[in-house]
This record gives C-alpha cells, structure tokens and sequence, in this order.
C-alpha cells in the first residue's frame, strides 16, 4: 500500500450522487463572462452551451471543487476551459491554472482550445509534454511566461522540482480523465503534484467514466465538491451504433477488416489494438495488401507522433491504427468509424474508444470484431452499460 492509498483509507465515506438543484444556464450570455471571453466562445464557432457546459461552467467560476461528468465528445473541454479563462487574472504572469491529462497529444489538443477560446484575452499558453527537450520548455516558461499550463504528469512534476514553473499562484487545477490520472503509473505523480500547489487551491475533475471507486479517490483531492454525474445507463451515446463480426478465429479478423476498408475511407476511421506490437503488425500485414493506413503508439518517437497526428488531424490519412494512446479526448470531428480490432481490456476504455466516433451529436460507428473467446466479454459491457451490440448486417452499407 502507497501514501496516496493509506490516507485514502482514514478518509470518510463519499456520495456518489450528482448535488441537487444545480442551475442551469442555456446561453454563454447568462454567465456573465468577461466580454473577451465571450467573443472567443463565439469566434471558435460555439453558440450555445452543451448539457455539461450549462451545469458546470458556473460551478466552476464560483470557485467550488467540481467534479464534472458527462458523455465522450459533449463539450467537457470548453466546459473547464471557460470556467478557468473566466478566473484567470490577464494582468499578472504568474501561472494561475494547471491542466493534467495522460497523453502527450490530449495535452497539446487542450492547449490549443485554451488558447482559440482566449484568443481575444491575450493569454499565454504552453503544453508541457514529455518526448521534447526540457531544455526548450524551460525557455518557453520564462520567456512567454504562461498564466496556463496543460500538460502530461511526468514533465509537469519535472519542471516543478527543478523549479522552472512556480505552483505558488496555480489557483485551478484540472484533472482531465482523471479516472486514468489515478490509474497506477500517474496517480503517485498526480499526489506529488498536487501536494506541491497553494493550500486551499480549487480541483476540478473531469471524465466521461467515474467508477465509485474513482470518485472514492477524488475524496484525496476535493473539498465538498459540487458533482455533475451520469449514470452508468446512461453513458453509452445513442448516436454511436454499437456492431459486432464474429469472427470465430483471430485469424480471420484480418480478411474482415479488409473487407471493410472501403467503408474506413468514406470520412476518417480508428482501428483499435491492444499492443504496439499488434499496432506495428497490422499496419504491416495491411500495406502488402496495398491498403492505405498510418499507425500509431507510445514507443514512438515524439516528432513521429506529431507528424501522424498532423495527417490524421488534415485528412491527409484517413485510416489509423492505435492502441489505447488513442482512446481518450482526441476530438477529431471527421471520425465516423471505430474499429476494435481487439476489445479493451478495460470496461472505461471501450467507451473512450468508440466515443472517437460521433463527436458532438455526429452520429458514430463501432465495430467489434470478436472471437468466440470473446463472446463473454462483450456481453459483460452490454449489461454494463445497458447497452445493445448487434450482429453487423452482411451489408455494411445498410448501417453507414
Ligand atoms: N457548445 C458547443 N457548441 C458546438 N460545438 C461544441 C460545443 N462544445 C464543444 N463543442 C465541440 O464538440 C467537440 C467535442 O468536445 P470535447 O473534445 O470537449 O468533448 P469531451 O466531452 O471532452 O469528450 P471526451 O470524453 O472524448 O474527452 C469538439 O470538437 C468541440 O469543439
């Protein structure tokens, strides 16, 4: 048993309802915020706020501890984004907001709608993401001097122990699939964060999935926390319709897959596997069938990475291959269609995945591909979702 888990044990029970009577607000122009604020909201193209945005942004500007969930693609970005500009002091240089988040691409994505919904503010902003030299983070902190830092645990508490990003005026600090944050190889660094900010300093949680034992956790981190929350029956989106192949062997996932690239390549698809071995093979295994595809995965270096995305982001490629480095928060809007090569290992990750597809109330695609091995798995999310994964019909074309 680590720290973080001793102390978790002398905490007290947690409530794991929403709080009741929480103030909806149907416009941005209800709350109040500074007009600059308002006009980035605008220019980025938002009109009016999402189901979360109209319950959590204003929690989030009263200064309380909010634990926000909601839906994959629902908007919970903006949410935290808006409330943190409307706190931030433009004035002073001091970093005022900190944003964590598990991988290298969801840190520079948050960064850079940050920085689109400040875009009339004049904010500094800067990813502080491992894969790059140190060297150049540290320039960038003392030179552009940001009042926002998004960034991934390992390098956020790198920077802090040498001293190149002061916590001492940090009054927000956001947790972004926190439930993955306090997974194993983050939560010790998210503590050692965390313990380093100003007492009293205001938490915010966010996550499409936060299981009991989640938000038992965040009991550690909060004070009396305003809770937006789903239920369980109620996190799958209905816009995304949930498919299965059974493919009886592993072996004939490949032929299958094939068989459904044309369909991939209609607008942008993400084909899931559970290594970056298999990542590696299947890219291989589909280029000598002359199929058009880019892979993707944490051994990679980081300016390979970036390059990948850059395509994918474009439209320059269409068909990616992953692992889980891919399941949460990347928004790209033109994903229709999610292929688990591979269902997750996790119950959480199956619905980061498939929440790849049908951003924004765009209506989504997943597709399993499933060995009798399988079966049981794939039933177990069913019933713990309350949701149904039908047998895909013998023409695809019918669901697309
Ligand atoms: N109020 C709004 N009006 C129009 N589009 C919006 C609004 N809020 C968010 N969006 C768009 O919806 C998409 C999904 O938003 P976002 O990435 O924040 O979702 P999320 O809830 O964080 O999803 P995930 O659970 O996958 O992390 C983005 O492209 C974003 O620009």
């Amino acid at each position: 048993m680590d720290e973080f888990d001793r102390e978790l044990d002398n905490e007290l029970e947690f409530s794991h309802k929403s709080t009741k009577g929480i103030k909806v607000h149907r416009t941005f122009e209800s709350m109040k915020l500074k007009p600059d604020l308002l006009k980035g909201i605008y220019g980025y193209g938002f009109e009016a706020p999402s189901a979360i945005q109209s319950r959590a942004i204003m929690q989030i500007i009263s200064g309380k501890d909010t634990i926000a969930q909601a839906q994959s693609g629902t908007g919970k970005t903006a949410t935290f984004s808006i409330g943190m500009l409307q706190v931030i002091d433009t004035k002073s240089h001091d970093c005022q907001a900190l944003i964590l988040s598990p991988t290298r691409e969801l840190a520079v994505q948050i960064e850079n709608v940050v920085k689109h919904l400040g875009d009339y503010m004049n904010i500094h902003t800067h990813a502080l993401i491992g894969g790059i030299n140190v060297g150049q983070d540290v320039k960038k902190l003392q030179t552009s001097q940001p009042q926002i830092v998004s960034g991934t645990p390992g390098r956020v508490l790198d920077v802090l122990k040498r001293r190149n990003l002061s916590p001492r005026h940090i009054k927000i600090l956001i947790l972004d699939e926190a439930d993955e944050l306090f997974t194993k190889g983050f939560k010790e660094q998210i503590y050692e964060i965390y313990k380093q900010l100003p007492p009293g300093a205001q938490v915010v949680v966010v996550s499409a999935t936060l299981s009991p034992e989640v938000l038992e956790m965040t009991n550690k981190f909060t004070t009396d926390p305003v809770k937006i929350l789903v239920k369980r029956d109620e996190i799958s989106l209905s816009g995304i319709k949930q498919y299965y192949v059974q493919c009886e062997k592993e072996e004939w996932k490949f032929d299958t897959l094939c068989d459904l690239y044309d369909n991939l390549t209609i607008t942008q698809a993400v084909i899931f596997c559970n290594t970056k071995l298999k990542v590696n093979w299947l890219v291989e295994q589909m280029r000598k069938q002359n199929f058009t595809v880019v892979g993707m995965h944490g051994d990679m270096k980081q300016d390979e990475r970036d390059s990948i995305m850059n395509d994918f982001r474009t439209g320059n490629s269409r068909v990616l291959i992953s692992t889980d480095v891919w399941a949460r928060g990347i928004d790209v809007q033109q994903v229709s269609l999610v292929i688990n090569y591979d269902l997750p290992t996790d119950k959480e990750n199956y619905i980061h995945r498939i929440g790849r597809s049908g951003r924004f109330g765009r209506k989504g695609t997943a597709i399993n591909l499933i060995t009798k091995a399988d079966v049981q798995t794939q039933k177990e999310l069913e019933k713990f979702y309350s949701t149904k994964i039908k047998e895909m019909p013998m023409n695809i074309n019918d669901i697309m």
